[in-house]
């Protein structure tokens, strides 16, 4: 592969030549980096666009590079790793000849080799200029080699927003302009419709007052494949979210269960809307023992993934096979969009206590196309269930009744918005509560192995039988 990337001379094959060593080093350390503990075998570049050449002073290149890693034996999960997909990175790297000192701290390397040899290679979301290039470039719908900048003409995007990174615990990495606007950069970029972009603006025709609506969005086809990079949205000035504050009122030994409460109802609003907004469908007898093959082999699949789990994998199969069995019966349910990946992370608190729900990408390591189906609304009710649990676990000795507390006031206020208490469906809400537990035990395996035993102890929890959210 030699394509040109935008100047005649500079072929995508030398300049990763130019960035290899340095992307070896660095991906690795990155929270959004999905491959840790295994090696990178080789990069290619699947696109790849120079939104400012490299001149004396500075450049910004808009980078998609595939990341190819063997299947090796994980050190942080102990034990054989499945392979892994060569996933697809975004990445903006700023190019200078001298970092300013202000930027040291988002220095990637120096290039020793290559078109760029000489030139220092740096986070570019880190440097102001680049980030209100950005914020002007979907201003103004440029369109770059193949990224396209698109807006809603309707809103009004000022052009002089002071942007700054966002420091958050995140999957992906975004941008702040003047408290006004926050720029989601996706870092995995899976080709097809991303959730993030699509749900919200349904959302917004809908009028749906708990979601924020975007504003623009950067999208990039590439092999006749569109790809969505960023969406830009309104920033949530002032807002809390839930995660902080549900650990903020637990060190203080307050209840939290009238927030609880307010969330099961913003979660209702929000399915309610879904649900007029997009096709909904009645689950059949083979749709739910689709369903309940699927959370069995997610299950096998994460059991061959971490060790760990394996003891108690024939239980939680159970759980899974009682819920076929219950699809095999009389018991319909609907399915309809949903969130995905709903936790105590997504949901904002406006100072009037109102709650917003935002990232609706769903789980990044599904399919995109299972993410875009239609699901029972109680997964995401599962999600949150899983949420307070984690909150709960976050401290010694383990606040379980705090949890409970929590958990029940959930599903109440889902209840009175939505008229129906997922707490009506025990085998359901069950087998939904262990697939994301089974979810979060691979996630923290590749991101974040110090909090494996968090979704452990749940697991234990929900194979020994142990008291799931009770029906009253
Ligand atoms: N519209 C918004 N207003 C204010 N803060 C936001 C907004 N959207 C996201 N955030 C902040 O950014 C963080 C990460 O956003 P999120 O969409 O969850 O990204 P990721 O997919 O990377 O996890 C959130 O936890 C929240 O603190
Ligand atoms: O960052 P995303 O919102 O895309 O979601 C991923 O990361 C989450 C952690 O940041 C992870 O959530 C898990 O940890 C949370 C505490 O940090 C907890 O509240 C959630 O219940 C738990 O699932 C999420 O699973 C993952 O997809």
């Amino acid at each position: 592969m030699s394509e040109a990337v935008t100047r005649p001379g500079i072929t995508t094959d030398a300049l990763l030549a130019s960035l290899d060593p340095l992307l070896r080093a660095w991906l690795p350390r990155q929270r959004w980096f999905a491959g840790k503990g295994h090696p990178i075998t080789d990069f290619t570049l699947v696109a790849a666009t120079e939104l400012l050449p490299p001149t004396s002073e500075l450049g910004l290149l808009h980078l998609l590079v595939r990341v190819r890693q063997p299947q090796v034996p994980a050190q942080v999960t102990g034990g054989a790793a499945p392979a892994l997909p060569a996933d697809c990175y975004q990445l903006l790297l700023g190019v200078r000849r001298e970092l300013p000192p202000r930027l040291a701290p988002a220095l990637i390397g120096h290039v020793t080799r290559g078109p760029l040899a000489g030139f220092t290679v740096y986070e570019a979301m880190h440097d102001a200029r680049m980030s209100a290039f950005l914020l002007e470039a979907l201003r103004m719908q440029a369109r770059v080699g193949k990224l396209r900048f698109e807006r809603d003409p309707r809103k009004d995007i000022g052009d002089d927003l002071a942007p700054r990174v966002l420091a958050a615990e995140q999957s992906n990495s975004s941008l702040v302009y003047g408290d006004t606007f926050i720029l989601k950069l996706f870092r995995r970029i899976v080709p097809g419709v991303n959730p993030d972009l699509e749900l919200p603006l349904m959302l917004a025709r809908e009028g749906c007052a708990q979601v924020p609506a975007p504003a623009a969005w950067l999208l990039a086809d590439v092999a006749d494949d569109l790809n969505v990079l960023g969406v830009l949205q309104p920033y949530l000035k002032g807002t809390a979210d839930g995660w902080e504050m549900a650990l903020r009122e637990l060190a203080a030994g307050r209840d939290f269960s009238g927030e609880a409460r307010a969330l099961g109802r913003a979660t209702a609003d929000v399915h309610l809307a879904l649900a007029r907004a997009l096709p909904t469908v009645t689950l059949g007898r083979a749709q739910m023992e689709l369903i309940a093959e699927g959370m069995a082999e997610r299950l096998d699949a994460a059991a061959k993934a971490v060790p760990a789990l394996q003891p108690y994998a024939a239980a939680l199969r159970t759980t899974f096979e009682a819920l076929a069995d219950l699809g095999r019966g009389e018991a319909r349910w609907t399915a309809q969009r949903i969130h995905g990946d709903l936790h105590l992370g997504q949901c904002l608190r406006s100072p009037a206590g109102e709650w917003s729900l935002i990232d609706f990408e769903g789980e990044p390591s599904r399919a995109l196309s299972e993410r875009r189906m239609p699901q029972p609304p109680v997964r995401d009710v599962a999600g949150m269930l899983r949420s307070f649990d984690y909150a709960a676990r976050s401290r010694e000795p383990w606040a379980t009744d705090w949890a409970g507390d929590c958990r029940a006031a959930y599903c109440t206020g889902y209840a009175e918005v939505s008229g129906r208490d997922p707490r009506m469906d025990p085998v359901l809400l069950r087998a939904y509560e262990t697939d994301k537990a089974v979810y979060e035990v691979l996630y923290e395996a590749r991101h974040r192995p110090d909090w494996l035993p968090v979704p452990l102890a749940a697991i234990k929890r929900l194979a020994t039988n142990g008291p799931a959210t009770e029906p009253h």
